[in-house]
């Protein structure tokens, strides 16, 4: 398929993932419209601003819990191809506002599944924007299976092998926050519709995807941040919550030729894996965006005492799960369970060429339930000709550069 004169629709089009897709579709010569709720304002979603495509966009006033408004939006963009990013995609907002959730993002799918059952009569590709969340509590290891049966009192469905990684499209859906239920349904909903009424629905689920402007209350955004507040002068300490949380992270412009890539080859009714095949600590993200930022890391402590690491981004390519890829020195340990940093050790104290920076533990962002650790097993859509062209450097360096703008330096959560 040529995107050339496509007709696209876009929900979620002013937020992150969506604005990178619109350029990119833009620039592929698709005709793009998007949805964006009403702005009293007047003002354009600035993600659309930064990407230089808030005049490229037709926008189309409409909101997902308002099934009128997506009737008519479909009425307008007869569209080809609907990619259905929209959502409230912020986990510990979920399990504050779980019902604001679940509107948005199950009943929101609902609505729009309905209103092109309903309303149109191209039979668009619609790819939704699943998520790696909905696989939640991955078994990574004998110990953590024990200590999860303890936590939660079952694992359901239990594990058929230890460890379940990398995570295949077949491996069983157990989500642990509000928002991943929330994704869960809607990748049912949008394989039901399939099932039952032909609809072309193409399902991603996307592991965690990041870049320049990623919405400020995710890891990786107030890291870099932090990181360049105190490059800056304007702090004295990074904050974070849980160190040891493992993600597979990619960069948003490799995750958004994937939704492309899945309009165009994918077959309907399918569920694609979009992730890098790695996996890294937030410890690492934390080591490699002081390194991008200029220091150079010699040792980590906890700051009550012990758990020291000399050398801790030292490369280590050993596999891991079967997966040859790119870590940390302390990602490894942590895979082995020969480190883990608890609330109770307050913090990491890094020892840089330039003195010591305070890593600080704070409390509130620690959350209720925790994914534990990600690694996709990305095979499926490498098949159709996926491919991830940034490296977790690439990805902290780009973030960074986007801090280096004072008005973009805005850490609070
Ligand atoms: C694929 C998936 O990706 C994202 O979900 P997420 O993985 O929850 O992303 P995050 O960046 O909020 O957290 C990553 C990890 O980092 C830990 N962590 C430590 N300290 C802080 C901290 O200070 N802030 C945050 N946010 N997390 C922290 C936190 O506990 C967690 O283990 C969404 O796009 C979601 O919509 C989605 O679909």
């Amino acid at each position: 398929m040529t995107w050339q004169g496509k007709r696209v629709l876009i929900t979620g089009v002013g937020g992150f993932a969506g604005s990178y897709l619109a350029k990119a579709l833009i620039d592929a010569g698709a005709e793009v419209y998007g949805l964006v709720k009403r702005r009293a304002d007047g003002t354009l979603p600035k993600n659309l601003v930064d990407r230089g495509v808030a005049g490229g966009v037709k926008l189309i006033e409409g909101d997902l819990r308002d099934i009128t408004s997506l009737a008519m939006a479909i009425d307008k963009a007869q569209p080809d191809v609907i990619f259905h990013l929209a959502a409230q995609s912020f986990v510990p907002r979920s399990f504050t506002h779980p019902l604001e959730t679940l509107e948005i993002n199950t009943m929101g799918t609902a609505n729009l599944l309905e209103a092109v059952r309903m309303r149109d009569k191209t039979n668009p590709v619609i790819v939704f924007a699943g998520s790696s969340e909905e696989y939640g509590l991955v078994i990574s290891s004998e110990r953590q299976y024990k200590r999860a049966l303890e936590k939660y009192g079952a694992v359901h469905p239990p594990p058929a092998k230890i460890p379940e990684l990398p995570i295949a499209e077949t491996n069983p859906l157990r989500p642990m926050s509000p928002y991943a239920a929330s994704k869960v349904h809607g990748d049912y909903l949008m394989r039901t519709y399939h099932a039952v009424y032909g609809l072309r629905t193409i399902v991603s689920r996307a592991f965690n995807h990041e870049g320049a402007g990623r919405g400020i209350m995710f890891v990786t955004a107030q890291v870099a941040c932090q990181v360049m507040k105190l490059k800056m002068g304007e702090a004295d300490r990074i904050k974070i919550g849980n160190v040891n949380a493992f993600r597979d992270w990619s960069h948003v412009e490799d995750i958004v030729a994937g939704y492309m890539l899945l309009a165009e080859r994918g077959t309907p009714g399918e569920v694609y894996n979009q992730g890098s095949m790695r996996t890294n600590s937030v410890l690492t993200y934390i080591l490699i965006a002081l390194e991008e930022a200029g220091w150079k890391v010699r040792r980590i402590e906890a700051l009550a005492g012990g758990k020291r690491v000399d050398d801790p981004t030292q490369p280590d390519e050993s596999p891991a799960f079967g997966v040859r890829f790119w870590k940390t020195k302390v990602d490894r340990l942590m895979l082995d369970e020969q480190l883990e940093y608890e609330p109770q050790d307050k913090g990491i104290v890094v020892e840089t060429d330039k003195g010591r920076i305070t890593v600080e533990f704070d409390q509130a962002r620690f959350r209720p339930a925790e994914v534990p650790i990600l690694l996709a097993d990305t095979r499926k859509i490498q098949e159709l000709g996926f491919r991830i062209t940034k490296t977790l450097r690439d990805i902290a360096r780009d973030q960074l550069n986007y801090y280096l703008k004072q008005e973009n330096r805005i850490c609070y959560v």
